[in-house]
């Protein structure tokens, strides 16, 4: 099989068992007969069909006699696929594009491939006219369109932030980011203080082809510059980094955990949080971490034994259902709650197809659950960090100034609302409160 009917398969997989895109690809990566240059364009043409899948379809749907619905998930993929090429893709002729299409489309979708021929290089031929949305009379329809977003969440995130902001958010969500690590204090040479040696860091990973670039502002943490294999790495199975964004990142510095404390992470897994918190407290302490799912806790644990961390007890545990002998138990509670994901979209391109206007009703009602929850095992004067990756008001700062009303022996220290356009890693808010 070669790059393109891979990145069929995928596709075709994506749709039948409404997997995650990542997971499929991460998957179809472990096959060690599939080189690095192969591996990119398998990326780019899958995520690139998931992620502009509204904007295609839009476009196939003005050369084509048939509609979208009606079409097998074979056809219509080999021509999303296409389609992104003929629209996205410089590097490959036109001519290459509808050829290549063509063959897949013989192999897979036999009695489509004079249509699938005809569609495309009628796309092809006119491209540069086709007519979008108006951008003034018609502004949710441009942004959903142009840039691949379904109605209710540009209607959505136009409401709260405006035209503008909105538009500079999708633009940010397409997947073009760098991923970031974050230096093991534990295993890392540092300075006793907390910093790693920088320059040795780097050049440990240099030795393995693997070229880092500090964040200014996050301590330990470095931008990757290039995204795959970082997970196979020798210095990743010796624990030396964990794969984290720099967001990510400031919710255990927020948390600002010491050596020694007891600390709650009520919805931990994978542990990406968890971890860091231990690294934090040099791994001296108390780390309760729970998550609803075992096979998550599993994670956690294969985490902190790579990364050499002990304290961390991680139990399967429904974070809504309160435990009574925990009160006022911790100095310190993370509430990293599960939420839309809409901070991520660049990294998880599928997520703005998965969600629905329902989930987010009931997302809503999990986190408010959970937190009010948890805040009663922190101590008077202890700290409660609520954290999500999204950016909806409704999960956010609405869901804390309602807490904060219901709780008054509560206080807000700090608010941080990060957004890929402007802090260049994943959207996220964090929430920092004291129990008085
Ligand atoms: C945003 S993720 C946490 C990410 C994690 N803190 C990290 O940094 O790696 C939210 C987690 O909450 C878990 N979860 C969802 N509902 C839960 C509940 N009722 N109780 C405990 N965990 C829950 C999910 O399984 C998911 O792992």
């Amino acid at each position: 099989m070669n790059s393109r009917d891979i990145s069929l398969s995928i596709l075709n997989k994506y749709d039948y068992d409404k997997a995650y895109v990542n997971k499929l690809l991460a998957d179809t990566f472990k096959n060690k007969n599939i080189d690095n240059k192969d591996k990119g364009l398998i990326n780019e043409l899958v995520l690139g069909s998931i992620e502009n899948r509204y904007l295609l379809d839009f476009i196939i749907s003005q050369f084509s006699k048939i509609k979208i619905k009606k079409m097998s998930v074979s056809v219509r993929n080999i021509l999303e696929m296409g389609t992104y090429q003929l629209l996205f893709l410089d590097k490959i002729p036109d001519s290459a594009v509808c050829n290549e299409s063509v063959k897949l489309a013989k192999k897979y979708a036999n009695r489509s491939s004079g249509f699938i021929n005809a569609v495309l290089r009628n796309i092809s031929r006119n491209k540069y006219n086709i007519k979008y949305p108006d951008k003034t009379e018609d502004k949710i329809g441009y942004l959903s369109i142009y840039y691949s977003f379904p109605k209710w969440i540009v209607e959505k995130l136009v409401d709260q932030f405006g035209f503008e902001f909105c538009e500079d958010i999708l633009k940010s969500s397409f997947k073009t980011y760098y991923p970031a690590i974050r230096a093991n204090i534990l295993k890392v040479p540092n300075d006793g203080n907390g910093k790693v040696k920088t320059d040795e860091f780097i050049d440990t990973l240099k030795s393995e082809n693997i070229n880092i670039i500090p964040n200014e502002d996050i301590q330990n943490c470095f931008w990757v510059n290039g995204k795959l294999d970082i997970n196979n790495s020798e210095s990743y199975k010796n624990g030396l980094y964990t794969i984290q964004n720099p967001s990510s990142q400031l919710t255990a510095i927020t948390l600002d955990p010491k050596p020694n404390e007891i600390i709650i992470d009520v919805c931990a897994a994978p542990g990406g949080k968890t971890t860091h918190i231990a690294e934090l407290m040099k791994n001296k302490g108390r780390v309760l971490a729970f998550d609803i799912y075992q096979h998550k806790i599993d994670l956690i644990n294969k985490s902190a034994n790579r990364l050499g961390i002990d304290i961390i007890e991680a139990v399967k545990h429904d974070s809504s259902i309160f435990k009574p002998e925990l009160v006022e138990y911790a100095d310190r509670v993370l509430v990293d709650a599960p939420c839309s994901g809409f901070g991520v979209i660049h990294t998880k391109p599928d997520i703005k197809w998965h969600r629905n206007e329902n989930d987010i009703k009931e997302l809503i009602k999990i986190q408010e659950k959970i937190l009010s929850v948890s805040s009663k095992y922190v101590k008077k004067g202890g700290t409660l960090v609520y954290s999500t990756c999204t950016i909806l008001k409704d999960e956010n700062e609405i869901q804390i100034s309602k807490f904060l009303s219901e709780n008054r022996d509560y206080k807000l220290i700090s608010e941080k609302r990060l957004f890929t356009h402007i802090d260049g890693g994943s959207g996220f808010y964090i929430a920092k409160l004291k129990r008085i």
